[in-house]
């Protein structure tokens, strides 16, 4: 890796590694933002720089963490004066309280404010701003990013057609896009195409789909940013024998799943729909979820509940956050099968394994990174893909982790922005969700071996989703005309399972629009390829009939 960059990511590696010892430093955190933000990550910056606020509340709020936050700023601020040769002398409470209060607090309100701008959550910097100037009012860069902030708001609601005179702060944009990424810090990845990951992953296959086996494939790169490659190496599943069309071959249960509605209506582990009239299991101590079956309830008693019983948050949201809300809730039951489990979020067995559709892209070759001056491009000309919020990004499961008794400063190496990124982008190209009456979505789950299915606009297997997930060989393929003649239905042996990630009777311009997402890139299977070029050959002749002018 280049130089500067390989140099200012081991910097970076240094303060986490401090972080076991000095949980309660503000310090600390503000060196983590500062080294987020120069690297080009302004949203993992966001994280550093308001759990300084939190830890900067709790030596001046006398907070549940309040002892180990004074005692760590007195240590911090005598280790600052031994370092610039003041005049040293005993640091008292008050002297760590006063240091807090004025210069930890303006920088952590500086980075957080400019970060959120950066990352388009103008309304979260709008309001930290406006703390910020209450606490610091002759400080000249929180009056300059009042300029810059409704300068934004109003070129938004213009380019909308709206007015900023009658937008309320409410109103104002909240989420952006930021780096989606494999961290180079990130050490729980897998090498996915090792022989150790696809035995193991063959193990678990083994019950869930004995006739089906993971490989190493190629597929072609859709991100249309990526100009240097066509292909990209990628896992897929495929048929070992031959299967015969109906047949079942795969049933898969997660405990990953997320119910966006009132529970009584879903199993809250396998979210399986619930009889009316059938009599279900709840747990005794909150009574608020509900289960399908004993087993269901026991999985849950001992993968998960227990840290989140008794514990509520929000689930509604307005129409355009559904589906992000979705994601954060099965962001938390990741945290609570984590916990319950005692192990890193990132190392699940319903995470590890599942494709986080990052960039890919070598960023030595990226412009702006062998420069040492701050980058003029917050994100250092790296492509955004990752929705980002601060309310779903850091706020939300910051919130839910400290309602599970879970203490977030010991805890960052497992609960950290670039964890919640991570897992966000996992779920993102995965999850599969299902939409209630009124077209918002209603549950989500995560099945890592139903996942690692590709697409194509031809499948030759449907999947069912009611509690377990299933896939079952399609009976008849679509129908479409440029298809090849031979192709019955049925899988041969070495064949590849395709799935679908989009309704396949739409047409061509839909169904592509419809897959975008999951597939990252417009779908250039065979049939789109050829309908398509139908579609064109169309307005080629439509045009060539048009009288001339
Ligand atoms: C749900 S995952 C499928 C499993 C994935 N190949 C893996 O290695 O885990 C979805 C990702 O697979 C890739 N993919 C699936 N179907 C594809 C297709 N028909 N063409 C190109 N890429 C595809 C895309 O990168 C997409 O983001």
């Amino acid at each position: 890796m280049h130089n500067v960059l390989s140099r200012k990511i081991k910097g970076l590696e240094e303060l986490q590694r401090c972080l076991p010892d000095q949980p309660y430093s503000i310090i600390l955190r503000l060196k983590l933002a500062k080294a987020f933000k120069a690297l080009g990550y302004p949203d993992l910056a966001v994280g550093d720089a308001y759990k300084a606020l939190l830890l900067i509340d709790e030596v001046l709020g006398e907070g549940e963490y309040y002892e180990e936050a004074l005692r760590t700023a007195k240590s911090d601020l005598e280790s600052i004066q031994a370092n610039t040769a003041q005049d040293a002398f005993e640091v008292e409470d008050q002297n760590a309280v006063d240091w807090a209060k004025t210069s930890c607090s303006e920088c952590a309100y500086e980075i957080l404010v400019s970060c959120l701008i950066d990352c388009g959550c103008l309304r979260s910097a709008f309001k930290y701003n406006s703390r910020a100037l209450r606490e610091f009012p002759n400080t000249d860069h929180f009056k300059s990013y009042r300029e810059i902030l409704a300068f934004k708001v109003k070129s938004y609601f213009e380019a909308n057609g709206e007015t900023l005179d009658v937008a309320d702060i409410e109103e104002y944009p909240d989420k952006g896009l930021v780096r989606r990424e494999l961290y180079p810090w990130n050490h729980h990845e897998p090498n996915r195409f090792s022989p150790e990951t696809i035995r193991l992953l063959n193990e678990e296959m083994k019950s869930a789909g004995p006739k089906l086996e993971v490989k190493v494939t190629t597929l072609p790169l859709l991100a249309s940013w990526n100009p240097t490659s066509s292909q990209v190496k990628q896992l897929g599943i495929f048929a070992k024998e031959e299967v015969s069309p109906g047949e079942l071959i795969l049933r898969e249960k997660s405990l990953l799943t997320a119910v966006a509605r009132l529970h009584e209506f879903y199993c809250d582990a396998c979210s399986k729909k619930l009889d009316e009239d059938a009599v279900t299991l709840t747990c005794d101590d909150c009574n608020e979820v509900f289960f399908c079956s004993e087993e269901c309830l026991e999985l849950a008693q001992s993968q998960y509940h227990p840290v989140l019983c008794g514990v509520s948050f929000e689930k509604k949201a307005r129409p355009s956050e559904a589906p992000d809300v979705l994601y954060s809730l099965l962001l938390i039951r990741a945290m609570a099968l984590a916990e319950v489990q005692g192990a890193h979020p990132l190392d699940l067995k319903e995470v590890r394994y599942i494709w986080g559709d990052y960039h890919g892209l070598n960023l030595d070759r990226i412009s702006c990174v062998d420069s040492e001056e701050y980058p003029k491009d917050p994100f250092r000309s790296v492509p955004q893909t990752l929705p980002f919020s601060f309310n779903l990004n850091v706020l939300n499961p910051l919130n839910i982790l400290l309602k599970m008794d879970v203490n977030i400063f010991e805890q960052s190496h497992r609960y950290d922005t670039w964890i919640f990124n991570t897992l966000y982008a996992k779920f993102r190209g995965t999850a599969s969700a299902e939409q209630g009456r009124d077209g918002r979505p209603e549950i989500g789950a995560v099945h890592p071996l139903w996942s690692l299915a590709n697409h194509s606009c031809n499948p030759n297997v449907t999947w069912e989703w009611q509690g377990s997930i299933k896939f079952l060989v399609r009976d008849s393929l679509v129908e479409w005309k440029g298809g090849e003649p031979k192709h019955q239905s049925g899988l041969l042996a070495g064949e590849e399972v395709l799935s679908h990630y989009c309704d396949v009777t739409l047409p061509v311009k839909e169904r592509r629009e419809w897959a975008a997402g999951a597939l990252g890139g417009e779908c250039v299977c065979a049939r789109c390829l050829w309908e398509e070029a139908e579609e064109n050959k169309d307005k080629d002749d439509t045009a060539k009939l048009q009288p001339r002018a």
